[in-house]
């Protein structure tokens, strides 16, 4: 598989007169997973909405060469007319495959995902939360998209089911070098599942530092997760990112964005 970059270089997005990104650039290679962490309405979304081509941008420059693209949201989206195989199958459908085909590939993905055939024929408002998040997930992956855009498809999810997609989502992504660029609010998620991690601020939308994760993901046990997201919890520019110490934002008073090393211990 050829390497691809995507990149971002001093991006900034208005709606009408509210700036809501400012001067953003980012890049992230095949295969890598970039995590944008930041509070409510720093513009995570708008600026994975322009990555994934939904908005255009005012001002700066995007390269986005993977081809094969899928997106996952908080809420599943599913279409309600149709069965959850049928949710499941319906990204081959442009691709010209025959309808048995694409529900054996539908199947055996969802299998993996822990969907019976059962739930297959439900439809979604017969199926739990939990398992309307499976379905969704297993859309956007069977497609074996080269880039993955998920916004806090997991937030909604208890902690078992999300640690269980996480392991379905990490296995999928290395064995198909999928490139990932994934937002959340939680720390430990990103600590979990970046290989980098981008801290953003509000007011307007920038980037406040990256933190690379060193620690190889086979490595990355439950206590180095947690030690590693207290370490960046206590990172002055994590604190001022979320408003941790009650510090208004102000431009003028900001430490300047550094990159840190990472931390991997
Ligand atoms: N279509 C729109 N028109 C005008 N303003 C918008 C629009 N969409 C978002 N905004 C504003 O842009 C800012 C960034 O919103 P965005 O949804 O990108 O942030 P976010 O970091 O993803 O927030 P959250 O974590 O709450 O989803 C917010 O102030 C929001 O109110």
């Amino acid at each position: 598989m050829s390497m691809k970059q995507l990149k971002v270089d001093n991006l900034f997005h208005k709606y009408g007169i509210v700036e809501v990104l400012n001067n953003i650039s980012l890049s992230v290679s095949s295969g890598q997973t970039l995590a944008l962490v930041g509070p409510s309405g720093c513009g995570k979304s708008t600026l994975l909405h322009i990555i994934a081509g939904l908005l255009t941008h005012s001002e700066g420059h995007l390269e986005q060469p993977f081809e094969q693209l899928a997106c996952m949201f908080q809420s599943p989206r599913l279409l309600p007319w149709k069965t959850a195989l049928d949710n499941i199958a319906l990204g081959l459908k442009a691709r010209k495959i025959s309808r048995l085909e694409r529900q054996q590939r539908a199947i055996e993905l969802a299998g993996q995902l822990g969907l019976t055939r059962d739930d297959l024929d439900k439809y979604p408002h017969e199926l739990s939360g939990g398992m309307q998040s499976r379905v969704a997930l297993a859309r956007a992956l069977l497609v074996s998209p080269e880039l993955l855009l998920l916004d806090e498809p997991f937030s909604a999810l208890d902690i078992g089911l999300k640690l269980e997609l996480y392991q379905l989502l990490r296995r999928h992504v290395e064995e198909h070098g999928t490139t990932v660029i994934m937002i959340t609010h939680d720390l430990m998620e990103a600590v979990r599942l970046a290989d980098s991690i981008l801290m953003m601020a509000p007011e307007p939308g920038r980037i406040l530092a990256e933190f690379p994760m060193a620690q190889p993901h086979a490595l990355r046990d439950d206590n180095w997760i947690y030690r590693t997201s207290v370490e960046l919890m206590q990172q002055p520019l994590v604190r001022l990112g979320f408003q941790l110490d009650g510090v208004g934002i102000n431009h003028e008073d900001m430490p300047q964005p550094v990159a840190h090393g990472g931390c991997a211990p």
